[in-house]
C-alpha cells in the first residue's frame, strides 16, 4: 500500500493540525450611514481539545465573529470574505458522501501556486478556498488508496443551510450569555436535551417542529436512549437530583442552573467545537467560577475544543490555553495565556490589562484606556487603535499593521513592535 509522507504545513501553531482554521474572515452590516465592518479581518486557529479565548471591549466584534463561525449572522449582515475551515477526516468523508457536488480536490501544487501568487495568504485553508468553484465547500487535500477522502476540511462560510444544520446539530454548538433566550420555554429541560441528542442521532429531521409534536416524539422515547443521555448530561454538569429536575421547565431553574443546562445541551451532541459567548457574565462570581471549572472538566471528558468569548480578563487567565485579543473588528494580539499576561505587547492589550483590577498587579493604579471604541463604519485609520494609543506615530494611521513575532508563539499587530530593524 502506497502511503505518501505527511505533508509539512507551515504556519501551524504547535505542529498539530488545528480543528478550526479561520482566515481573512470579514463580516459586515449595511446600515443607512454606510457599512459596519464588525469583523474587518480575522485569523484564528483552535487545536483539538484546546480552550482558546477571545477578549476585547464591548463592541469589538466578538459576538459577530462567533456568529460568523456558525453561519448565524443575521441578514442583512453578511460574511463577505474569508474561510472558516473545520478540519477533520471523518467530517470530510461524511460531507463528501452527503454533498458530492460540493467536493473539490486541491493538491499541494495548487496551493503552492496560490501562495506564490498571493503572499498575503498564509494558511492552506485560505489558499484552498480561493480555488473553490460555485457551490463547492468540501475540500479534499488527499485521498487513500481506495480513493476515499483522507484529509481536508469543510468551509462553514461557504456551506449551504442543509450542511450548516448538520454541523450545528453535531459538530459545532454554542452557549450564549442568556440561556433564557436560547432555550425553549415550552419544553422541559430534559425534553430539550433529549431533543438535541435525538437530532444529533438523526440529523435529517426538521429542527423546527412545533412543541407539541416534539413532546410526543421525545415523550415516546422517555425510557429511550436520548432521555437517558439527557439525564446523564444534567448529572455531568452537576444539577442536583438530575432525574427529577429534568421534568422542570427552564423558568423553574435558577440562572446558574439554567446556564449549566445550556452547557449540558450544547455538549450533549458531543460537538468537536463549542463556542461559548460570555457564558457566565450574567452570573455571580462564585457560580461563574464553578461553571468555568465544569467547562474545563467537560472539555477534557469529551475532548471538545472551546472558543471562550468574554470581556473578563480574569476568566481568560484562569481558563484558556491561548488568547486572541480583539479590538474594533480586528485581532491585534495572540499568545499562550500565561505568556500574554506575563508579557503583553500590543499597546491595546497593555491598556486592557492595566485597566483591569483583578489581573494587573494589585498595587498598581488602575488606569482606564483613554477614549472610546470607534464607530465601526468606515474606520478612517489603518491601525484602529492609533487614536487611543499612547505610542502611535503618524505612520500608524496610514499603514496597516502586520503581525510581528514578539515572543514564543506570540504575535502582535503593531508597527511599534517586532525586531528592531522592522519596528517603527
Ligand atoms: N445586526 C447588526 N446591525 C448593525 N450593526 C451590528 C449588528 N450586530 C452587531 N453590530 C455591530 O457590530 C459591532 C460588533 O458587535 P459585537 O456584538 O460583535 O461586539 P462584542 O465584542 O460582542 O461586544 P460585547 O462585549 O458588548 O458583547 C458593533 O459595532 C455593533 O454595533
Ligand atoms: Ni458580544
Amino acid at each position: 500500500m502506497a502511503t505518501e509522507p505527511p505533508v509539512e504545513r507551515p504556519n501551524r501553531a504547535g505542529g498539530r493540525d488545528p480543528l478550526l482554521e479561520v482566515g481573512g474572515l470579514q463580516t459586515q452590516f449595511p446600515v443607512e450611514r454606510g457599512t459596519v465592518e464588525a469583523v474587518a479581518t480575522a485569523d484564528l486557529s483552535i487545536e483539538p481539545g484546546e480552550i482558546v479565548g477571545l477578549v476585547g471591549e464591548s463592541g469589538s466584534g466578538k459576538s459577530v465573529l462567533a456568529q460568523s463561525l456558525m453561519g448565524m449572522v443575521e441578514a442583512p449582515g453578511e460574511v463577505v470574505g474569508g474561510v472558516v475551515a473545520l478540519r477533520d477526516s471523518d467530517l470530510v468523508r461524511e460531507f463528501a458522501a452527503a454533498f458530492p457536488d460540493a467536493v473539490t480536490d486541491v493538491s499541494e501544487e495548487d496551493l503552492a501556486l496560490v501562495r506564490a501568487d498571493e503572499p498575503a495568504i498564509t494558511s492552506d485553508a485560505e489558499a484552498a478556498a480561493t480555488l473553490a468553484g460555485p457551490g463547492e465547500f468540501v475540500f479534499v487535500e488527499s485521498r487513500d488508496a481506495d480513493g476515499d477522502p483522507e484529509a481536508g476540511f469543510v468551509d462553514v462560510r461557504r456551506a449551504p443551510e442543509a450542511a450548516l444544520q448538520r454541523l450545528r446539530g453535531g459538530r459545532i454548538s454554542m452557549v450564549f450569555q442568556d440561556p433564557m433566550n436560547s432555550m425553549n420555554p415550552t419544553l422541559t429541560v430534559g425534553e430539550q436535551i433529549a431533543e438535541t441528542v435525538r437530532l444529533h442521532q438523526d440529523v435529517g429531521e426538521s429542527v423546527s417542529l412545533p412543541a407539541e409534536l416534539k413532546r410526543k416524539i421525545v415523550g415516546a422515547a422517555k425510557n429511550g436512549e436520548a432521555w437517558r443521555r439527557a439525564i446523564e448530561m444534567l448529572e455531568a454538569v452537576e444539577i442536583p437530583e438530575a432525574e427529577a429536575r429534568a421534568d422542570d421547565f427552564p423558568h423553574e431553574f435558577s440562572g446558574g442552573m439554567r446556564q449549566r443546562a445550556m452547557i449540558a445541551m450544547a455538549l450533549s451532541c458531543e460537538p468537536d467545537l463549542l463556542i461559548a459567548d460570555e457564558p457566565t457574565t450574567a452570573l455571580d462570581v462564585t457560580i461563574q467560577a464553578q461553571i468555568l471549572d465544569e467547562l474545563t472538566a467537560l472539555k477534557d471528558a469529551f475532548d471538545t475544543s472551546i472558543l471562550l468569548i468574554t470581556h473578563d480578563l480574569a476568566v481568560v487567565a484562569e481558563t484558556c490555553d491561548r488568547v486572541n485579543v480583539m479590538y474594533a473588528g480586528e485581532i491585534v494580539e495572540r499568545a499562550p495565556a500565561d505568556e500574554l499576561f506575563a508579557n503583553p505587547q500590543h499597546p491595546y492589550t497593555q491598556g486592557l490589562i492595566a485597566s483591569t483590577p483583578r489581573v494587573s498587579n494589585p498595587d498598581d493604579e488602575i488606569e482606564p484606556i483613554q477614549g472610546n471604541v470607534p464607530d465601526l463604519i468606515d474606520v478612517p485609520y489603518a491601525c484602529h487603535f492609533a487614536p487611543r494609543c499612547p505610542e502611535s506615530e503618524r505612520e500608524c494611521f496610514e499603514r496597516e499593521p502586520d503581525f510581528r513575532e514578539v515572543g514564543e508563539s506570540h504575535e502582535a499587530a503593531c508597527l511599534r513592535r517586532g525586531p528592531p530593524g522592522d519596528r517603527l
